[in-house]
């Protein structure tokens, strides 16, 4: 498979060995001072960037036919414009804020949970993400997706990063040297606490789930998420 990389950081630079190791080529490096050149030579592309740059990426490979997956966070306010350019154009798109396979069986722990604590009302949620020093967005994307995944099962309505007042869910953002994502979620009583916690030991789960994704997306057309690549839908 002939892959496009729309930005080169340090998630780039680990998708890029993978890709290599899986038998991939690379057609297409992309940062901020490059152009799209060699995009259309590409089967897919697989866009890490930064979030001001998300959306003219992947709006770039939709308007040209090329499937693009999307891990840049920070965007996706408007990620509902990226569905139906997607659609307009019959395109092949996936986004994920997070495409290890860990977390993504973390999310779906988390609404079982969720789902479990909705009528026990002595307890409050709350949630914590820590990264490393470098990150640009909070909270991190995959932890407003596990605030979402708590809001669909119980009560709660909406996030913040400050004080919490009634039906929102306090998300803390730490930011600590090297640190590649823990995310924490917590369910808090006068008597107890449960806790439920996934740690990434690196960048390398993220970067696989992507490639894997990547891979998965090719000859298909539509939006999708990791749910279907993974083939949770059906759980
Ligand atoms: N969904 C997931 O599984 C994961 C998502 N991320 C997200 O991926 C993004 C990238 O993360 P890192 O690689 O750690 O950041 P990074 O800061 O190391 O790399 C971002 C790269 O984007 C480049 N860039 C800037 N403007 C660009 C443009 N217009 N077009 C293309 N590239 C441009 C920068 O030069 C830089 O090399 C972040 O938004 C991060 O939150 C990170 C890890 C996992
Ligand atoms: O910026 C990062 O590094 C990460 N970003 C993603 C997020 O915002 O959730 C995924 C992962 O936690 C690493």
């Amino acid at each position: 498979m002939k892959i496009a990389l729309l930005g080169y950081g340090k998630m780039g630079k680990v998708i890029e060995r993978i890709a290599l190791e899986r038998g991939h080529e690379i057609v297409l490096k992309k940062d901020q001072n490059n152009t799209f050149e060699g995009l259309l030579n590409a089967d897919v592309a697989i866009d890490f960037s930064v979030p001001d740059s998300a959306i003219e990426n992947i709006s770039e490979c939709l308007n040209n036919g090329i499937p693009v997956i999307s891990g840049t966070t920070g965007w996706v306010a408007d990620y509902p414009k990226m569905v139906s350019l997607c659609e307009a154009k019959n395109g092949s798109f996936i986004y994920a804020s997070n495409f290890s396979l860990g977390v993504n069986v973390f999310f779906e722990l988390n609404e079982y949970l969720a789902k479990m604590m909705a009528n026990l009302k002595q307890y409050n949620v709350s949630m914590e993400e820590i990264h490393h020093t470098q990150k640009l967005d909070a909270p991190s994307g995959t932890a407003i997706t596990l605030a979402e995944g708590v809001i669909k099962h119980t009560d709660y309505s909406n996030w913040t990063l400050e004080t919490p007042i009634s039906n929102e869910i306090r998300i803390e953002a730490k930011r600590i040297e090297n640190v590649p994502g823990t995310h924490s979620i917590f369910y808090d009583s006068e008597v107890d606490q449960i806790e439920i916690k996934h740690t990434a030991h690196s960048r390398e789960g993220f970067a696989l789930g992507a490639v894997v994704a990547a891979e998965w997306l090719v000859g298909k057309k539509g939006v999708f998420t990791m749910k279907d690549v993974l083939g949770l839908n059906s759980k």
